[in-house]
């Protein structure tokens, strides 16, 4: 089977693909729009791209291709812990730019505040595009935050370790397929959940309460609720919701009924299993 995720190879996301699909064939890609279209193009039959981490939050572009993307479903949900390293060019002694993903600049912003304040940082497409950069400009004096994977793969010296803000440093990644299926893992599982994504209806007081209201009246445990902008101007959402544990066919038929009954957009995003993965 193809599975795209965001590469180069030792990013992350390899890292976590790896673990939910070993003997498959592996693509990379250079985004996370690209996997969402080698997904939909039929390039890959599954693609994996992060979704939340516990320290910066919501991968934000993912969000918003779940609710661009038709008939794009999530399969599974991964966590995988995340440790994150300095690494520089074996030639070279010292740096004068940080280069890597906007995530892990973010998760590592205080270490960088007390050892680094006025070194230069740049964003790039990954962990392990930066790394693969910097071993590639020896000449550049540049410094990449990535994996020690990807320092390994790319020949880079690890000057410091484990830079994240908080010791506990977890990202979610989910497999994304054009079909509505669930992936069983024979790894450790979590919990079980159903993803939608509602639009309210028109602007009113309480249209959102009455949303909730729903799930509440039947019971129906969310564990997660988001709000991401439309981009159709200031103040118009679309809400990204988890519904914890077994999804009840009749009761939950029945509460997308009645959400439709109030005029809310709902979009089924998948049913399925978390899984624990190893860093
Ligand atoms: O850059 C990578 O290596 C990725 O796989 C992306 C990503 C992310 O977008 O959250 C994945 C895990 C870490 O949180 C940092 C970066």
């Amino acid at each position: 089977m193809k599975i795209a995720f965001l590469g180069p190879h030792a990013s992350f996301t390899q890292l976590a693909c790896s673990q939910i699909f070993p003997n498959n064939e592996l693509l990379p890609q250079s985004s996370i729009l690209d996997c969402f279209n080698a997904v939909k193009n039929g390039e890959a039959e599954k693609a994996v791209v992060p979704l939340e981490n516990s320290i910066e939050g919501t991968v934000s572009m993912t969000l918003d291709y779940l609710y661009d993307f038709e008939d794009i479903f999530i399969e599974t949900e991964a966590v995988m812990p995340i440790a994150h390293h300095l690494m520089i060019h074996p030639n070279n002694q010292n740096f004068n730019k940080i280069i890597s993903h906007p995530q892990a600049l973010a998760q590592t912003f205080h270490f960088r505040q007390n050892h680094f304040k006025d070194i230069e940082t740049q964003d790039f497409s990954s962990t392990s595009a930066s790394a693969k950069l910097v071993a590639e400009n020896p000449q550049e004096k540049w410094a990449a935050i990535a994996n020690s994977y990807a320092a390994k793969l790319y020949g880079l010296k690890i000057i410091h370790s484990d830079l994240q803000d908080f010791e506990q440093n977890h990202t979610k990644f989910i497999v994304l397929s054009k079909k509505k299926n669930i992936l069983h893992l024979n790894i450790p599982k979590t919990s079980e959940k159903t993803s939608l994504i509602v639009t309210l209806p028109e602007d009113h007081a309480g249209g959102l309460h009455q949303v909730l209201s729903v799930f509440a009246w039947r019971n129906m445990n969310l564990s997660k609720i988001e709000s991401r902008t439309l981009k159709t101007g200031l103040g118009n959402y679309f809400f990204f919701i988890n519904v914890a544990n077994e999804w009840h066919p009749i009761l939950s038929e029945n509460a997308l009924e009645e959400l439709k009954s109030i005029g809310a957009h709902v979009k089924f995003i998948g049913h399925y299993h978390e899984y624990l993965l190893e860093g």
